[in-house]
């Protein structure tokens, strides 16, 4: 997917200001901006479930079956089960309903209702029902939070495999470890842009530059008596 100039305001509010991107298919890419600076709205837009301004190629509304989108805080409709909802999932694809037993990486209980699941069992359904569709664009808005070691280690086995599949992937998180052990190139969002765009020989550099701006002077300002 390649992005350009991509603006979208809230009322008088610019959030992004021109966004561009490049996201190769076979590569996995990481977004890091601080709480507020558009990431979700950028998400959403590329999804197709946002409306914006700019060039975004393929255009969302063509290949919206092919775009799976991981929300920060997935929901569920009341009284769906997991298999339920992995077949709903299906369904809306026009894809065949699979034994998804064989398939359950994260050991879901996929007999009880979605809605009562933990905070990081919803995240895992959610992806799950992503997976199953087969989707070639995965947005994924901060998968790793709320997830435990094991299905975070899991995950990230599972973006490795989504990259040499020739998927591609575009990933936020808040934690930098996450994106540097996956990501082929990371995207700082400032100012409603991509301020600049780092390959992996420079992520150390970028992640000193992060912890420098939160550790500094900042914390003195805080009294602790
Ligand atoms: N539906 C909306 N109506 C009005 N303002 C919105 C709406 N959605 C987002 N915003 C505003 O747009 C800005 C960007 O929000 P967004 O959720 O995209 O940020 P983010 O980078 O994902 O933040 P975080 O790291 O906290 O998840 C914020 O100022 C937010 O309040």
């Amino acid at each position: 997917m390649v992005v350009r100039n991509l603006t979208r305001s809230f009322g008088t509010m610019p959030v992004l200001r021109g966004v561009d991107l490049d996201l190769p298919a076979g590569t996995v890419h990481g977004i890091v901006g601080h709480n507020g600076a558009g990431k979700t709205t950028l998400f959403r837009c590329l999804a197709g479930l946002l409306d914006c301004r700019g060039d975004i190629q393929p255009r969302p509304a063509e290949v919206r079956t092919r775009i799976g989108f991981l929300p920060t805080d997935p929901s569920f409709p009341s009284y769906v089960t997991g298999w339920e909802y992995l077949k709903l999932c299906c369904a809306a694809r026009q894809l065949p309903t699979e034994d998804f037993a064989d398939q359950n990486l994260f050991d879901l209980p996929l007999d009880r209702y979605a809605e009562d699941y933990s905070t990081g069992m919803k995240k895992k359904l959610a992806l799950f029902g992503l997976l199953v569709q087969q989707n070639d664009l995965y947005l994924l808005d901060e998968p790793f939070n709320g997830v435990d070691i094991q299905s975070n280690l899991l995950m990230q086995a599972l973006l490795r495999r989504l990259r040499e599949r020739g998927k591609t992937v575009l990933l936020s998180s808040h934690v930098f470890a996450g994106l540097r052990e996956n990501c082929d190139a990371i995207s700082v969002l400032r100012d409603g842009r991509i301020e600049r765009t780092v390959s992996p020989d420079a992520y150390d550099s970028l992640e000193k530059e992060l912890r420098d701006y939160v550790v500094g002077a900042r914390l003195d300002r805080l009294r602790i008596d």
